[in-house]
């Protein structure tokens, strides 16, 4: 069943958001959330007496098939331009792109749970879903409280053995990216894929601070914590399902180079992703699903 505003609960409302897009607003004792049905894509999460933890991009584009800049954009089936050859870009895959339906809304002990779903007759209308034809059943469940838990659920529906790449591309907000360090990556290998980078795996050592563009995939199923210096506070990322952490700002150049985020907007975020990429793809045989769940906490 698909919800309509006859069905949420007062905490929930469904309204026109940027773009004319649909968009569901959540506002408890807890917190405030908001989240577009196109991509089942968060846009905001501020606990209550905290400020914003989701950054959104003042550039952003907000139109139908277009990708949003900013919040938690789910990708899948693949990261980035994907390991395969013949997948259409733009990059991240199709979901992101794609109207999902709200399924439900719930409030339950101040924090409220929607649920989302997307199949692949759902996407088709997605020029670039012709280039993964697999059928499934993806569903996201955002539990908006004191924390925030993201959890994707995919479901292979087809008669054939399906491998996919997948992320929960979580933009933070902070103070000055410079003063930020993130922690719980110690000793963890990863893929260097920004500018100039061999392809060799190297080692982390310490936490992860930045000094220019970064873009990383880690081999981490750890909680990485982002400290911020300049705010006084601490974003956690805690996880399940998830064989791989993304650490992503893009610096001066390639911020300048997109057109959909500001030229000055890179100190004041930092994207730790959950995923699962490149050799760590979800690999499901006939009716098994996977799940990948995130869950953020901000602490003093
Ligand atoms: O511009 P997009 O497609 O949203 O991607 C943003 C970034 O997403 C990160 O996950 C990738 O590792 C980066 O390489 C990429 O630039």
């Amino acid at each position: 069943m698909t919800s309509t505003a006859a069905d949420l609960p007062e905490s929930v409302t469904l309204a026109e958001g940027e773009g004319g897009l649909p968009v569901v607003r959540v506002a408890t004792a807890l917190a405030t959330g908001e989240l577009y049905l196109q991509g089942a894509h968060v846009t905001a999460w501020t606990p209550a007496g905290a400020d914003p933890v989701i950054w959104m991009s003042g550039a952003s584009h907000f139109a139908p098939g277009e990708p949003i800049r900013g919040g938690i954009p789910i990708c899948f089936p693949w990261f980035g331009p994907g390991r395969e050859p013949g997948l259409a870009p733009p990059a991240h895959g199709f979901a992101r792109l794609a109207p999902w339906r709200l399924e439900a809304a719930e409030e339950r002990d101040g924090a409220v749970t929607l649920t989302l779903r997307l199949t692949d007759a759902d996407a088709a209308g997605v020029p670039a879903a012709a280039s993964w034809p697999h059928p499934f059943t993806a569903t996201c469940t955002v539990t908006f409280g004191r924390e925030l838990t993201v959890a994707l659920t995919v479901r292979n529906t087809g008669p054939e053995e399906i491998s996919y790449e997948e992320a929960l591309h979580t933009y933070l907000a902070v103070s000055d990216v410079r003063t930020t360090t993130v922690d719980g990556l110690d000793g963890a290998t990863y893929l260097d894929k920004a500018p100039g980078a061999g392809p060799d795996l190297l080692t982390q050592e310490g936490e992860v601070t930045f000094t220019g563009e970064t873009d990383r995939v880690y081999a981490s199923t750890a909680t990485a914590v982002v400290v911020d210096e300049g705010a006084g506070r601490r974003i956690g990322v805690d996880k399940d399902g998830s064989a791989n952490t993304v650490v992503w700002n893009p610096w001066v150049d390639k911020a300048a180079a997109m057109p959909d985020y500001g030229d000055d907007e890179w100190p004041s975020m930092v994207c730790v992703e959950t995923a699962n990429a490149l050799g760590d793809a979800v690999v499901l045989a006939l009716g098994e699903e996977h799940t990948t769940t995130a869950r953020i906490t901000v602490t003093r």
